[in-house]
């Protein structure tokens, strides 16, 4: 079955086809992409349907998380492809504005997350990240008002502050994780892989192969030092270029020294050729 989603790209208008949701007293879950839809983004579709009754995607390529280094321009497009699959999962609303809408000329407000969550990892390499990030999520939560917002464990660091940003602003919106989908040699689903060449596309698993191994020495009783020293090897062996491989706490993502400090989860990320990718599994 298929059913059209209504599709916005105004404010006003997304007002009104939320003032006509909420009439009929619904639940609502959001999900926030930037489109180029795969699986991983299905999974979190399905995840906010048996949450909510009405649900809501963003599909918004936001330019404030990225770096002017960074693949803003060559980023994937594929609206009619994604309209396609959210209409075969029966969306019930498309929220689609343009960088106009979203920063208007004279646009002069950030919010910029802080504390544990944000310090190293992906705020090391892409310091400009959690700031585009946190901002456009809390305008598309201030803009959407969703009971339930779901994000996916593949972006790990960002479930972490999308979480604590809204507590700390009482946005009123509960964020839920959901796992990671992957291909079936273990790569994590992401909108970047179309970017490897058939080559690099056969190295990529070697990301969570080493994710795996270094979880399986950790749970053994293996030194955390020397068990992650082992992962990084094998993944700068294959040909990638690593800007980190790390074990933190599952939950603050605070470093630790070992095990014992916590339930762990293994994060990484590495560039392949022109391709970043990241992942992280639990230990
Ligand atoms: N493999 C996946 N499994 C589960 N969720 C995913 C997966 N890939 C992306 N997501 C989630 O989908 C949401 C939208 O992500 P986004 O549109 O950036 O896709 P992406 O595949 O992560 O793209 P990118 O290649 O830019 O990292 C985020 O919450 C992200 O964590
Ligand atoms: C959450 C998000 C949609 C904000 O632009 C983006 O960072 C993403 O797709 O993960
Ligand atoms: N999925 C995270 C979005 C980004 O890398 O810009």
């Amino acid at each position: 079955m298929s059913r059209n989603p209504m599709i916005v790209r105004t404010v006003p208008a997304l007002r009104r086809a939320l003032d006509g949701i909420r009439a009929k007293k619904a639940t609502t879950a959001l999900v926030p992409t930037m489109g180029a839809l795969h699986d991983g983004h299905v999974s979190l579709v399905r995840l906010a349907k048996r949450r909510a009754r009405k649900v809501i995607v963003s599909i918004f390529v936001n330019p404030t998380q990225f770096a002017p280094s960074e693949d803003f321009g060559s980023y994937p497009r594929t609206w009619k492809a994604d309209v396609a699959r959210l209409a075969a999962e029966e969306v019930d609303l498309i929220w689609n504005p343009d960088v106009k809408t979203m920063y208007p000329d004279g646009f002069a407000t950030r919010i910029v997350p802080e504390g544990p969550a944000t310090v190293g990892l992906e705020d090391r390499f892409r310091p400009h990240f959690f700031g585009g990030v946190a901002t456009v999520v809390g305008k598309l939560f201030t803009q959407v008002r969703p009971d339930f917002a779901i994000f996916g464990e593949k972006d790990f660091q960002q479930l972490r502050v999308v979480t604590r940003m809204a507590r700390d602003l009482d946005l009123g919106v509960k964020v839920i994780g959901s796992r990671t989908v992957r291909e079936r040699d273990g790569l994590a689903m992401s909108s970047r892989n179309v970017y490897l060449s058939p080559e690099e596309r056969l190295t990529a698993p070697v990301l969570y192969r080493a994710m795996k191994e270094s979880a399986a020495r950790l749970r053994a009783g293996d030194d955390l030092a020397a068990a992650m020293a082992g992962g990084a090897e094998l993944i700068a062996k294959a040909g990638f270029i690593l800007d980190y491989f790390e074990a933190r706490h599952a939950e603050t993502l605070a470093p630790i020294a070992s095990v014992k400090d916590g339930p762990v989860r293994i994060l990484v990320a590495a560039r392949l050729g022109k391709t970043r990718l990241i992942d992280n599994i639990a230990v």
